[in-house]
């Protein structure tokens, strides 16, 4: 099914951790032995409709990625780590510029959602060749406010049709990079992939992903990624739940 279509993931990793109150970048930080980056690669590296991934990193840390990541880890399927910029924005345009040019279809993904799962990447890829444009996301558990600056609040809108957007984001390539530069063209920037599609009036399906899929964004995500990779199998094997595998 997807054998004719290359495809490329563009992995950004050039924040600035400033939620973290880290000195180091999170995705490096070392979670059950291994940095939180390698543990975000792999579950590409493992899917075998993945063609490429490209890494964005800081430009100071981008030989540290390639000898303490991608080598030392050994991601195959890496073809290039390049610079990131201002904003999450910016870094992903720059992964955009740098596609090997059989690309087809594009998955931008966060190098701080360590736990997405081989099977969201295949639910990805296959939404793109349903739909053309998809993002992997999960209904909220909480009822949602909106407010204003006061923080009064202004409505309370019906949680079923409240999801919380996660990555990866799929897309055809030519979808994303006509996205991306009518951003570009129009000064516009916006908190994810799919907002600068959506913009643009193309029909975007959310699909499915997992609750486990958390951006490691503030010191306490970090508790909360050590214990789901520890203690996972235990705790569900203990209430007889269906551990699925990391
Ligand atoms: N200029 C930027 C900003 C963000 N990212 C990446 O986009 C992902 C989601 O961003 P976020 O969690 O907000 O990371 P930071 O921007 O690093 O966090 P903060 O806002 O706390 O500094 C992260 O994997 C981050 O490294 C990026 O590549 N380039
Ligand atoms: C792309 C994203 O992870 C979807 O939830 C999110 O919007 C990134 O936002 P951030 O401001 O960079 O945390």
């Amino acid at each position: 099914m997807y054998e004719n279509n290359f495809v490329s993931v563009i992995v950004a990793a050039a924040g600035m951790s400033n939620r973290m109150r880290s000195r180091i970048n999170k995705q490096f930080i070392f979670i059950d032995n291994k940095p939180v980056l390698a543990h975000t690669l792999e579950k590409f590296e493992m899917c075998k409709y993945v063609d490429e991934i490209i890494v964005v990193a800081k430009e100071d840390e981008i030989d540290y990625c390639k000898k303490e990541i991608v080598k030392k880890y050994d991601f195959k399927k890496v073809s290039k780590v390049v610079k990131g910029g201002k904003e999450r924005q910016d870094s992903v345009y720059n992964g955009l510029l740098a596609l090997d040019e059989k690309c087809k279809i594009v998955l931008i993904h966060d190098g701080a959602r360590p736990f997405v799962k081989v099977k969201n990447i295949e639910d990805g890829i296959s939404g793109v060749t349903k739909y053309g444009a998809c993002v992997v996301g999960a209904p909220v558990k909480d009822t949602i406010k909106v407010v204003d600056d006061n923080n009064d609040i202004k409505n309370t809108p019906h949680r079923s049709q409240i999801w919380a957007a996660q990555t990866p984001q799929c897309f055809w390539r030519h979808i994303i990079m006509q996205a991306y530069k009518a951003a570009l063209d129009d000064n516009f920037t916006g908190t994810d992939d799919s907002m600068l599609v959506e913009r643009l009036g193309v029909p975007v399906k959310m699909i499915m992903g997992s609750y486990e899929n958390i951006k490691i964004t503030t010191p306490d995500d970090l508790i909360v990624a050590e214990s789901m990779l520890k203690d996972k199998e235990i705790i569900f094997k203990k209430r007889n739940f269906v551990f699925q595998g990391r």
